[in-house]
């Protein structure tokens, strides 16, 4: 029985990818050098699945920063903007696109499907002249057959690209992305016949937009699109891959009648529902990849029951039709579990990572083939049946606790209008009060000091300490008028908690791409969460003490801290949010007794667990909310809650969030083309303090007074006086102190400007 993955996390085991990007970006390296690295991990990647025994092996599945941006490279998709002229695009080009430079801010990043991980958005429009402008796809096929490893080069296929794609500036919003299918597929079929000339037997489209509620027009497009193709790729076996979700049954019907393909990949962990249509009927002689190996987590597969799965599967399609495979890229796991030297040996027998998925997969293909590894099977057997029993899984305590929130609402007693008057009385704050997100520049210096002083605790607070006094006279030397402590203790909003909180593990190597070099090492949830004791107020008492305006206390909220972990998956999702919304709503109430009135609550990856199905979207949102409101139903009218979110495609879930009944939330908005004020151009009401983001931070580039200035005005126009904030996008941990002053300088210059025009208007 053949073996298949998806694709593989591209950072390397020690983040090599990362560290050589910086490097190149900073001048400190050459292009070459960076290339030598990445040729290196590809190499090694593919030796790893080759000598794991896996038969179809990715590839192209390595990027320098995101594979959807690899394919706007591939069709020669630049906006004029960056000023490329043709020819194979390069490393300025590229990475212009991807990070902006001097002159020109980047494109537009948002979150791939509901994972922590962000692409490069397309910008099209009908007169962009495509072109095949990236031989990438073949190159890199070339490269590992010359190492002698026959992979399978992987495409975004181009009806995902599309549909993923957003209408470039000045084009109509109405205009059908659709409609330039007939102008990428030349591009595509050029990369498949130098594909088939350089060898290849197989190719894999990604289509995972097939998981995600389609029109009739788009689900069309896949059918045009492949007959499209279909000539081109005759003589080649054709895979189109879809993961994150079961295939809906229009969609199933449609990709299953696909002309010219001769395998489909399903995510068979997030897709249990397509199982029922799989054995409802599948095309004849065609190949089931089924994805039972979950690409999304790093808990070891349970492999009988996946075996089991495979037996029934087989009885409907065949044989020899079904592939075992991955359900979705690795890409969104930790890469080898081999460098967790810190983990305990129960623990550890409980996960696989990226390296150890690859031999599971192998592991249950030889196995369906009747050459079952016993002793794998059997040390599989007893890891599932260890953490099935063990005592540190369970706390009874927790457990009835969070049962007993189910059953009733928690919200504030007054309304969200009474609240914000006792609070102004209270904190006296000016017209368009400016804040900060919370982080400051993570330098390396501060990194050291984390990691240097990490045992030595008081020195750590000491050091720490310096940091914030810096932060916290720099805010009023700029004369901000909320204040936040900068977040120096803190690795990452999400692992710091994970790190304090009982029911987690954390790893020393465990990282995961979140975007470009940029990675995260979500902490592990195994077992029932609860807070053993304070875990901010230490800090943000100390930042408040050092000044008379008001500092933020600053928290991440549990959906966040549940959508950016790796949960455990012998309980619904929901029943450790609500774990862990009694855990942050402990903290809420000791930040209040200690004296600090306004507490942010970041709920930053809120949206992005939303399902990718419709129908299943009530249900997460109700308790999403529900668990944010328990953190800070307690707390007296005077105190202030903020929210933060990133990435703002808020306008589907505008209700939610206004039930989320913050008394103020800030929201990233520049980097999207303002999406975010649409919804209220529409006139929807929202009463409570609102910050859309001003600037963007993911980029260097310092935004002037009349570019801030401009924007708060345009806000101004939707938006009622009384309660708009002005603030950056999201959090300044990415940047250096030279861009942050003043980008930040001029923040405030604009909010006094506008202050002044609002005065004398009156
Ligand atoms: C807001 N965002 C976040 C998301 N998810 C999270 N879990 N957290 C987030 O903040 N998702 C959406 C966005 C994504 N945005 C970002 C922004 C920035 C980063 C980022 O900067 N990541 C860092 C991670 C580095 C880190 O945490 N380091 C630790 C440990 C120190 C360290 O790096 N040690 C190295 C040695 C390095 C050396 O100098 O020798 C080691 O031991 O390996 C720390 O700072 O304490 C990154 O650099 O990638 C991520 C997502
Ligand atoms: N408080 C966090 C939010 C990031 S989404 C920060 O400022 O980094
Ligand atoms: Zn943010």
């Amino acid at each position: 029985m053949a073996s298949h993955i998806v694709g593989y996390p591209r950072m390397g085991p020690k983040r090599e990818l990362k560290f050589a990007l910086e490097s190149f970006w900073d001048g400190k390296s050459s292009a070459d050098d960076l290339k030598k690295v990445s040729a290196d991990l590809r190499s090694s990647i593919w030796k790893q699945m080759s000598d794991a025994g896996i038969k179809y092996i990715p590839s192209n599945t390595f990027s320098y920063y995101d594979q959807v941006l690899d394919t706007t490279a591939m069709l020669g998709a630049v906006p004029p903007r960056y000023g490329w002229t043709g020819g194979e695009i390069g490393f300025d080009t590229y990475f212009s696109m991807a990070r902006g430079n001097a002159s020109v801010p980047a494109m537009e990043m948002t979150k791939w499907f509901d994972t922590n991980y962000h692409f490069i958005v397309p910008e099209l429009g009908p007169d962009v002249k495509f072109s095949y402008a990236s031989h990438k796809a073949v190159e890199e096929y070339k490269e590992a057959k010359a190492l002698g490893v026959d992979t399978v080069p992987v495409l975004v296929g181009p009806v995902s690209y599309l549909l993923l794609s957003k209408p470039a500036k000045g084009v109509e919003k109405s205009f059908s992305l659709i409609s330039l299918l007939d102008k990428i597929l030349p591009i595509y079929k050029e990369v498949v016949a130098e594909l088939k000339a350089a060898g290849a037997s197989w190719i894999q489209f990604d289509e995972p937009t097939l998981v995600k509620d389609l029109e009739s027009h788009q689900l069309q497009a896949f059918t045009s699109a492949y007959s499209h193709l279909e000539s081109s790729l005759s003589g080649l076996n054709v895979l189109v891959e879809t993961y994150f979700a079961d295939v809906p049954a229009e969609a199933f019907k449609t990709l299953t009648s696909l002309e010219g393909v001769t395998g489909f990949g399903f995510d068979l962990v997030r897709g249990t529902k397509t199982l029922d249509l799989i054995k409802g009927g599948f095309p004849s002689g065609k190949y089931l990849f089924a994805g039972v190996v979950d690409g999304r987590n790093i808990w070891a597969n349970d492999a009988a029951a996946s075996l089991s799965i495979l037996q029934s599967l087989e009885g409907i399609v065949g044989k020899d039709k079904v592939v075992v495979s991955s359900s979705c890229s690795l890409l969104h796991t930790a890469v080898d579990l081999v460098n967790e030297t810190k983990l305990d040996k129960e623990l550890k027998s409980w996960l696989a990572f990226a390296a150890q998925k690859v031999v599971e997969v192998n592991a249950l293909a030889k196995a369906l083939d009747g050459r079952k590894d016993e002793a794998f099977f059997s040390a599989n057997a007893a890891a599932q049946a260890s953490r099935k029993s063990s005592p540190r899984v369970t706390n009874e305590a927790v457990q009835k606790a969070a049962a007993a929130l189910k059953s009733s609402d928690h919200r504030r007693a007054t309304n969200v209008s009474a609240r914000l008057d006792a609070q102004q009385k209270k904190l006296k704050l000016p017209i368009l009060p400016t804040t900060t997100i919370g982080s400051f520049p993570q330098t390396m210096d501060l990194r050291r000091v984390r990691r240097e002083f990490k045992a030595k605790k008081r020195i750590m607070s000491r050091l720490l300490r310096m940091k914030s006094t810096k932060v916290v006279k720099l805010q009023e030397e700029l004369d901000i008028d909320v204040l936040v402590h900068g977040e120096p203790e803190r690795n990452d909003m999400v692992e710091y908690f994970g790190e304090q909180l009982s029911g987690f593990a954390f790893t020393v190597n465990g990282w995961v791409q979140s975007y470009g070099s940029r990675c995260v090492k979500p902490p592990i949830i195994f077992g029932d969460v609860s807070r053993p004791k304070p875990m901010t107020v230490f800090w943000s008492s100390m930042a408040q003490s050092m000044t008379a305006r008001p500092m933020k206390g600053m928290l991440t909220g549990p959906v966040t801290i549940l959508n950016w972990s790796f949960v455990r998956n012998d309980q619904p999702r929901f029943e450790t949010c609500y774990q862990i919304a009694l855990a942050i709503k402990d903290e809420v109430e000791d930040l209040e007794k200690a004296g600090i009135n306004v507490i942010q609550i970041d709920e930053a990856a809120l949206r992005e667990g939303l399902p990718l199905r419709k129908s299943e979207e009530a249900f997460y949102l109700e308790w999403a909310v529900h668990s944010f409101r328990i953190t800070n139903c307690g707390v007296a009218d005077t105190t202030q809650i903020h929210t933060h979110m990133c990435y703002s495609n808020f306008n589907d879930i505008i209700h939610s969030i206004i039930d989320m009944d913050a008394d103020v939330i800030t929201i990233e908005n520049s980097r999207s083309d303002e999406k975010l004020l649409s919804v209220f151009r529409e006139g929807v009401k929202y009463g409570a303090g609102i910050g859309p983001g001003v600037y963007d931070i993911h980029s260097p580039r310092i935004p002037s007074t009349e570019e801030i200035a401009d924007r708060v005005n345009k806000m101004l126009l939707v938006l009622e006086t009384n309660i708009l904030w002005v603030n950056p996008d999201c959090g300044l941990k990415t940047r250096k102190y030279t861009e942050v002053k003043p980008a930040l300088q001029n923040m405030v210059a604009a909010t006094k400007l506008i202050r002044t025009q609002l005065s004398s208007a009156k």
